[in-house]
């Protein structure tokens, strides 16, 4: 038996008689990352919440490994506007030493920022500190609501890149939710496709393949997903153009990305 961080067994939240999440099994492991997708209302939050312990559930069970340290990224840093915070002293909130606060701010590149005001931090730089505030307990568990919300693409890719690599460091399981699809297939190792109960999960390369996804998000997204992920059995040449004449055209062998 593989030992697990996190278990849900047929996990479900009611709020008064609307069923929220609806008898959810997932397992997390060391060294997972599991993404969770799905729609505006989907139940994603209220899931990882029971995680956290913030949320009662109403039938089903939420199993932790002893002793299980939880890092908690929130989707946004919300802080009273008017009290004055440095960077410094946000992270010592937190009850680590300043050396750990100081080498998990480095760890996720701002380290430099240490005596700066947190309301002066742009988007990507506020994220990073709420990565390092998490870091800085040394998690067995990395738990994320929308960890790229409010960074550019290109800061969204590093700091996917960023968290697979605490995931290699720390030997940590990660669970996540997302809402940025093509950067979450790219880095992530099974997707959770929830709407309130789990429609379909699996690799990321298989699951833009499956209908309950597809009856999900749409052709349109399953399809834009699909051309990252799709197998190649035929070649291109310099022009792009489908050289193999023995395999049908469309279907491929290898992966792109
Ligand atoms: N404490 C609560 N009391 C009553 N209803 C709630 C409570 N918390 C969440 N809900 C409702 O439960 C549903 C699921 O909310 P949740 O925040 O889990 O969705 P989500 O998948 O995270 O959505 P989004 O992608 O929009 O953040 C929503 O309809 C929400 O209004």
């Amino acid at each position: 038996m593989p030992e697990h961080l996190v278990q849900l067994n047929q996990l479900t939240v009611r709020f008064d008689e609307r069923v929220v999440v609806d008898q959810v099994n997932l397992a997390v492991g060391r060294g997972d990352i599991i993404t969770i997708i799905g729609p505006n209302g989907a139940g994603k939050t209220t899931l990882i919440k029971t995680i956290l312990g913030i949320q009662k559930a109403t039938s089903g069970q939420v199993s932790l490994a002893p002793d299980l340290v939880i890092g908690y990224v929130p989707q946004h840093l919300s802080l009273e506007a008017t009290l004055p915070l440095s960077v410094k002293r946000f992270m010592l909130l937190s009850g680590r030493p300043l050396t750990a606060c100081e080498a998990a701010l480095r760890r996720t590149g701002v380290g430099h920022l240490l005596n700066a005001s947190v309301h002066h931090l742009s988007g990507g730089e506020k994220q990073r500190l709420l990565l390092a505030r998490a870091l800085a307990r040394q998690p067995d568990l990395l738990v994320l609501d929308e960890p790229a919300q409010g960074v550019d693409i290109n800061g969204q890719a590093a700091l996917y890149e960023l968290i697979r690599e605490l995931r290699d460091e720390l030997h940590c399981g990660v669970i996540m939710i997302s809402h940025d699809l093509h950067l979450v297939m790219a880095a992530t190792d099974q997707v959770i496709c929830l709407n309130q109960h789990i429609c379909c999960s699996g690799h990321p390369a298989d699951i833009s393949h499956d209908p309950a996804f597809i009856e999900t998000f749409g052709h349109q997204v399953a399809e834009s997903l699909a051309v990252y992920h799709h197998r190649h059995n035929h070649s291109h040449d310099l022009h792009g153009d489908v050289v193999t004449e023995n395999e049908p055209h469309g279907a491929c062998n290898h992966e792109h990305h």
